[in-house]
């Protein structure tokens, strides 16, 4: 039987991807999708928002209207992501959120409520992400404690929050591995007399241009040598597949607070 999946914020960039990523999907039915109040494209066809052709379900601003939805996906913006976090609370559905930028308190909130609720906080859906998150813990624990360690990241010029949420996840895995705080060790961007390099810190950098999808690039530099583990998103549809991954993976699972790398079979 298909999973029945709604996406929430249908005229953003990835809700466009993830139209077209459940459309095409054989396991998943698309049975509907939202925009905000106040929407230009409220009652729009969601194949034609998609750039697929109609498919004779039209979008809503009214949460209700995805009732028969038993998985939601949520790649909107922090607000909209917590009011839809508590919808689905209400009406028992299940949560996949790729919306980034949340504080340690909004994070908290999340966790209280996947208590009863299946929900997957997951900053990047990708595949190769997930899988480079992995080769990050095998560096670090291999050379971290004596490389110095820099992030990178590169995004397009709409992009509201920074770093993105996949760097400050490298960084947290990288500082858990090697028993770093990351409130304590990250450092974000330099300017002016810097003095030298603290070896424990992990530097972040950001650059914002043009319609560059995702690029993330992790640094263990040493005197000599030094590794770069880097991903290049080239189209948002790797981030809308995997997506359409979680929805069915989080379909069957209990209550509680997951990530990508428990759908991918990725945790040790
Ligand atoms: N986890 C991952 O793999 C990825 C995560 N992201 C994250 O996903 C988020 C969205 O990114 P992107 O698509 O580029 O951003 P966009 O700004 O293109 O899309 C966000 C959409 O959310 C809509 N929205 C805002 N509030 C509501 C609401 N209450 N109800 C319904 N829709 C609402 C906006 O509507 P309107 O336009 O009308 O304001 C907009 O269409 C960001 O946080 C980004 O960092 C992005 C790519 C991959
Ligand atoms: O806003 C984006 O576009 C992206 N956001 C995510 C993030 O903040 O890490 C993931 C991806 O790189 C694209």
């Amino acid at each position: 039987m298909k999973v029945k999946v709604a996406i929430l914020g249908c005229s953003g960039r990835m809700g466009r991807n993830l139209i077209q990523a459940a459309v095409e999907h054989k396991s998943i039915e698309l049975v509907g999708g939202s925009v905000r109040k106040g929407s230009s494209f409220e009652d729009f066809d969601l194949g034609e928002l998609a750039g697929i052709g109609a498919i004779g379900k039209q979008t809503s601003t009214d949460l209700q209207a995805l009732a028969a939805a038993d998985v939601l996906i949520d790649f909107t913006a922090i607000e909209s992501t917590l009011e839809h976090l508590k919808w689905c609370q209400q009406h028992k559905k299940a949560l996949v959120i790729g919306t980034t930028g949340f504080s340690e308190p909004q994070i908290e909130i999340i966790q209280t409520a996947a208590k009863t609720m299946p929900v997957i906080l997951a900053p990047n859906t990708s595949v190769g992400v997930n899988l480079l998150f992995k080769l990050l813990e095998v560096t670090a624990k291999a050379i971290g404690d004596y490389t110095d360690i820099e992030i990178f990241e590169a995004h397009h010029r709409f992009k509201k929050d920074a770093p993105s949420g996949t760097a400050m996840k490298m960084g947290q895995v990288i500082a858990d591995t090697l028993g770093r705080d990351l409130n304590k060790v990250a450092v974000y961007g330099r300017e002016g007399i810097t003095d030298e390099r603290d070896g424990n810190t992990i530097g972040f950098a950001t650059i914002r241009a043009g319609d560059i999808v995702g690029e993330h690039t992790a640094y263990f530099a040493d005197l000599g040598e030094r590794i770069e583990l880097t991903h290049k998103a080239s189209s948002r549809m790797t981030f809308a597949l995997g997506a359409m991954r979680a929805a069915f993976w989080l379909s069957e699972a209990e209550a509680g607070f997951y990530d990508m790398q428990d759908v991918l079979g990725l945790k040790d």
